[in-house]
């Protein structure tokens, strides 16, 4: 398999991160967890063999620092601008590769499933996108070489993608499409089977 796509990886200051998640682990470890949660993400697609690079855009010098010790680069965020600016910026400094952009929870997602969804989305040759597990949330979108990857993440963005012409993938992949907003998402994660960051932040849970 070619390692061709370059995968985005928005990432808030850990601070103002998260907020549905809070109390999910003792409350000094909140931004413990959004950080696990991140390094996480970032590890699993850059186990993926069809993954070139890693680009995560984030502000946070902590976030900064476990994605570079991990094999992966750093943009800066654009001030105030919000997660759909981020995206695109991130994706338009990937110069006309073939982009995907992940939610920096996916704690549980194996790069084996991350694999079959860019095998799908560089077969189809059109923006795609992965919703969340509940369908109406997005947690990957996949824009071929040349095509812009025009982001519509926040709520309804499922719908929202799907109105802007992308292909809706939906797989069996809940490694994938679990995103983590809420401590119950954390747990229905546990049972899929965490990352090693965000599972040993979880140890220490009372
Ligand atoms: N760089 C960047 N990343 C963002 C921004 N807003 C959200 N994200 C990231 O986008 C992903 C999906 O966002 P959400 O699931 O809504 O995360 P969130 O805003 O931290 O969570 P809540 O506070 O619970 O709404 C997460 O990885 C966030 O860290 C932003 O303005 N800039
Ligand atoms: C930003 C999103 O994530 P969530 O709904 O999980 O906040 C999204 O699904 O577009």
């Amino acid at each position: 398999m070619l390692s061709t796509w370059v995968a985005v990886v928005p990432v808030k200051p850990l601070g103002a991160a998260k907020t549905r998640l809070r109390g999910a682990v003792p409350r000094p470890s909140h931004p413990g967890l959004v950080l696990a949660m991140a390094r996480d993400t970032v590890a699993a697609a850059l186990a993926c063999p069809a993954v070139a690079r890693v680009v995560a855009v984030c502000d946070d010098p902590l976030v900064r620092a476990a994605v570079t010790a991990a094999g992966a680069t750093w943009l800066p965020d654009t001030p105030a601008a919000g997660l759909n600016a981020a995206l695109a910026f991130g994706a338009r400094a990937a110069g006309g590769a073939p982009v995907v952009a992940l939610t920096a929870d996916l704690p549980a997602m194996r790069p084996a499933d991350l694999a079959v969804v860019l095998a799908e989305a560089a077969r189809l040759a059109r923006r795609a996108f992965v919703p969340d597990l509940e369908g109406s949330g997005t947690v990957l979108l996949a824009a071929p070489a040349g095509v812009a990857l025009d982001p519509h993440f926040g709520p309804g963005s499922a719908a929202a993608h799907l109105r802007s012409g992308a292909v809706r993938l939906d797989g069996d992949w809940p490694s994938l499409r679990r995103d983590v907003d809420t401590a119950a998402d954390l747990d229905a994660a546990a049972d899929l089977g965490l990352g090693p960051h965000t599972g040993e932040v979880l140890c220490t849970r009372a």
